[in-house]
């Protein structure tokens, strides 16, 4: 069975990862993930300075997933380069994706061009959940700004670059962004980021589970799963096939890792499952895919990545 995959033009040795915020802030947490079966790893959303992040409790495990209002607590960006630049060194061969989060287009431009300027080699990922202009809905939802932002930050950037999208729910969302994204050399896209704004209750406090916005959180976990899917599924229809993709939503057993395969995705990542698991949940989940893909005949993803058949 070879599970290995390439994204743009890093070699993965496994199709699986953590996703951004998760396991991710600390050297310690990504130390940790290099020593895991992760083919990969993604650095947590940077903003060009540190964050602390909202209060706590802002995450919350669920019966079937989790919620969280982290608020982009993280290292800043320096932190995250000068470690991917230093494990580029001593591990030259593992794939690292550098997420960033500004708060603005100027500050997404200055990271680039921080990026840019540094010998980093891994990939980029722009992470489009954030809100740019306050009071307007997140870059994800707002199709002029997304537009805007892509033109700008392809003038300015001349590295491999990916992004990290919302969940959409809409057919002819998925076409209009569809549209949009394939006017630009992407190297991917990134397809679930949590569903945001969930609400969960504590019954018995009649409260809510976390602290910040009211209770408001992003949703993971295996709530999310059939999203996920849809939304890879929908963008490998869509999108140039030069655009590759990692799906990310749901993913706790080897079949859902397989699933998403089928749906088109050439790299998964994992959230929800690694925050519960910690990282054995990534040999746990090859081993499952291995099983699986032993028992189909089937000796490499490309056998049956994208192959989703309908009825
Ligand atoms: C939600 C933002 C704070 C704007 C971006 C960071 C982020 C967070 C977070 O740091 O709260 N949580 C998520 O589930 N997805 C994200 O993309």
């Amino acid at each position: 069975i070879d599970l290995t995959t390439t994204l743009n033009k890093l070699h993965f040795k496994t199709p699986l990862m953590n996703a951004a915020g998760v396991h991710c802030a600390t050297t310690t947490e990504l130390d940790d993930l290099l020593d895991s079966q992760a083919g990969g790893l993604v650095t947590k959303s940077a903003t060009l300075q540190p964050r602390t992040g909202n209060p706590d409790p802002r995450y919350a495990n669920l019966p079937f997933g989790s919620i969280n209002s982290m608020g982009l607590p993280n290292q800043g960006l320096d932190y995250y380069l000068n470690y991917a630049n230093a494990t580029a060194l001593t591990h030259p061969d593992f794939p690292i994706l550098l997420s960033l989060a500004g708060q603005s287009l100027a500050e997404n431009l200055q990271m680039l061009e921080r990026i840019q300027a540094s010998a980093f080699s891994g990939l980029t990922e722009l992470n489009l959940s954030c809100p740019n202009v306050p009071g307007k809905p997140q870059i994800g939802y707002d199709f002029d700004q997304m537009k805007t932002i892509l033109t700008a930050v392809f003038q300015t950037f001349n590295q491999p670059l990916g992004i990290k999208l919302p969940p959409y729910f809409d057919l002819a969302q998925f076409d209009l962004v569809a549209d949009i994204l394939n006017q630009f050399p992407l190297a991917f896209i990134n397809t679930i980021n949590s569903v945001g704004n969930g609400l969960f209750i504590n019954l018995e406090t009649e409260t809510t589970v976390i602290k910040p916005k009211g209770g408001f959180g992003g949703i993971g976990g295996s709530y999310v799963k059939p999203v996920a899917l849809a939304n890879v599924r929908a963008f490998r229809q869509r999108l140039n096939p030069a655009i590759q993709i990692i799906g990310t939503g749901g993913v706790v057993s080897g079949g859902d890792l397989f699933e998403l395969i089928l749906c088109g995705a050439d790299v998964v990542q994992i959230g929800t499952t690694l925050a519960q698991e910690g990282t054995p949940a990534f040999g746990r989940i090859l081993t499952e895919l291995e099983r699986i893909m032993a028992q189909k005949g089937y000796a490499t993803l490309a056998d049956f990545r994208g192959n989703l058949k309908t009825l």
